[in-house]
């Protein structure tokens, strides 16, 4: 499973607006489904390496470009059957039909596959799940499987679980990436996406994480511009440790860490009570982190209280999240969000839609950058900008990663950068570092060398 870097992700409506555009300036449907069905018969062309070729075909323009891709492959000598659903119900999915001049069967009727099959049943405009007796058909068929657009079956939009009956080998994205590539369960049946770009321009606000970019410092840097942190402590010291000790791994030039007693590793400053409590009116600490290893209580309400007041760029992870909703939108700051679904889930009752929607409703309405974590980690910014990691690295579902992500977050905003853009940083960063360690991983191997 994979998908491209830094791709565009649309939604079904921002697609359609894309299209529209594209036709405004002057490129018509019909040759957008030329390009769309183009790319898709070169794929399968790639695929199949020669063997036979079974394209589904479904009523509307996602089973025109499986019609475009049959008449393709087929002037190309590959050895091509088509099997429809219905009649094509629109004009360019007709046009696209009639232009394919060998036969078309009943799906149906097909026996029992092919080493290559082409889904073009269903893309964006899937309004409700597959009927059960379609779906029983197409489970039956066995073969390697390439979707166009989406696995027929998803919710293109990704706001909706319904699963796929063709589980797909590889995905050829039109255009853009769909939220459904890129959020569980569907992201699962795509398999391997690829991005046709057909000549649309795709809004970039949604995409794909970019790739990591180098860690190396400026040669003038010194370890205050690099970045100062500071880490709150709570009851738990190991996770406050680990989230320290991740920023220094980070990036940070100088991280302090409130408590007395000697940290995760030497580096870091530990100082206790008032003393750290005056680094907080320090300039030169340019993020706090609060809340690994900070249970919900008296002693977290003062702690976030004093870093709101402080005025600071901060980095707010589990019970930390929820102590400062309440100020959180009340003045402008700069402010990354952690939570992962359960602290989600309690921060924000009622959310709905996609994760992508409801961590863009969670960014608006506290103003602040959202990492909604788990296998699919999404990040929202309140101006719509979102970027999504899937897929991350599996070996991160382990305890304390999420103390290790929180210190990055610190590290990347106390460069004094945008905390989209710090997030983002983030997360790559956490995705890059777990899939090169890998088999194995605990949390401490994050922050060792
Ligand atoms: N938007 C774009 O820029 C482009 C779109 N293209 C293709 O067009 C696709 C979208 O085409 P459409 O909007 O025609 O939609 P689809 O082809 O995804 O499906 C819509 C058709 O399926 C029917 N339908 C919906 N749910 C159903 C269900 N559960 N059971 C049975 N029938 C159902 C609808 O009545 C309609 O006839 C994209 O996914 C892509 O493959 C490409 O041709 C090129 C460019
Ligand atoms: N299956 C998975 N695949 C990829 N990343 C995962 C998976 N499960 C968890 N993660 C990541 O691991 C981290 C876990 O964070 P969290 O649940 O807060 O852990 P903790 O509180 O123990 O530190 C998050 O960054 C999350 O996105
Ligand atoms: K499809």
């Amino acid at each position: 499973m994979s998908v491209p870097a830094d791709a565009p992700v649309l939604t079904a409506d921002a697609m359609r607006a894309a299209e529209a555009a594209c036709v405004a300036a002057g490129t018509t449907l019909a040759e957008l489904m030329e390009r769309a069905g183009a790319a898709v018969a070169d794929t399968a062309w790639r695929m199949a390496a020669g063997a036979p070729i079974l394209i589904l075909c479904g009523p509307g323009n996602n089973g025109g470009d499986g019609y475009v891709a049959a008449r393709r492959l087929a002037e190309r000598g590959a050895a091509v059957r088509v099997a429809a659903l219905t009649d094509p119900a629109t004009e360019l999915a007709r046009a696209a039909r009639a232009a394919w001049t060998g036969a078309v069967e009943a799906i149906d009727a097909v026996p029992s596959g092919a080493p290559l099959i082409v889904d073009a049943l269903f893309g964006v405009g899937l309004s409700r799940p597959i009927a059960d007796d379609l779906a029983a058909v197409l489970r039956r068929l066995s073969g390697r499987v390439l979707a166009v657009d989406v696995p027929s079956g998803i919710d293109s939009d990704g706001g909706a679980d319904w699963m796929p009956p063709l589980v797909a080998d590889v995905t050829l994205a039109l255009g853009a990436l769909k939220p459904a590539h890129v959020l569980l369960p569907t992201a699962r049946s795509c398999g391997r996406v690829l991005l046709a770009p057909i000549g649309i321009s795709a809004d970039r606000a949604m995409r794909t994480l970019p790739r990591a970019p180098s860690q190396v410092p400026g040669p003038a840097m010194h370890k205050f511009s690099r970045g100062m942190v500071l880490v709150f402590g709570g009851p738990m010291r190991g996770a406050a440790g680990l989230a320290a000790a991740a920023a220094l791994r980070a990036g940070a030039g100088y991280v302090v860490l409130d408590g007395s007693e000697s940290a995760t590793l030497l580096a870091i400053i530990a100082e206790s009570d008032e003393k750290f409590g005056e680094r907080l009116g320090d300039p030169r600490v340019g993020a706090v982190v609060i809340g690994p290893g900070f249970p919900a209580g008296e002693e977290l309400l003062f702690a976030v209280e004093a870093a709101l007041d402080s005025g600071k760029p901060l980095v707010l992870d589990a019970a930390a999240i929820d102590a400062a909703l309440p100020r959180l939108s009340e003045t402008p700051r700069k402010a990354i969000l952690t939570p992962h679904e359960g602290e989600f889930a309690r921060a924000f009752p009622g959310a709905y839609g996609s994760k992508i929607d409801r961590a863009k409703a969670a960014a608006t309405r506290t103003q602040a950058v959202v990492v909604y974590k788990g296998a699919d980690t999404i990040i929202a910014a309140p101006d719509g900008r979102v970027a999504a990691a899937w897929p991350g690295s599996p070996w991160l579902a382990t305890a304390g990663t999420g103390d290790v992500l929180a210190g990055a977050c610190g590290a990347m905003l106390a460069r004094g950068g945008d905390a989209f853009d710090a997030a983002v940083a983030a997360v790559g960063w956490h995705i890059a570092r777990a899939a090169h360690i890998g088999p194995g991983l605990v949390a401490d191997d994050l922050i060792r060398d």
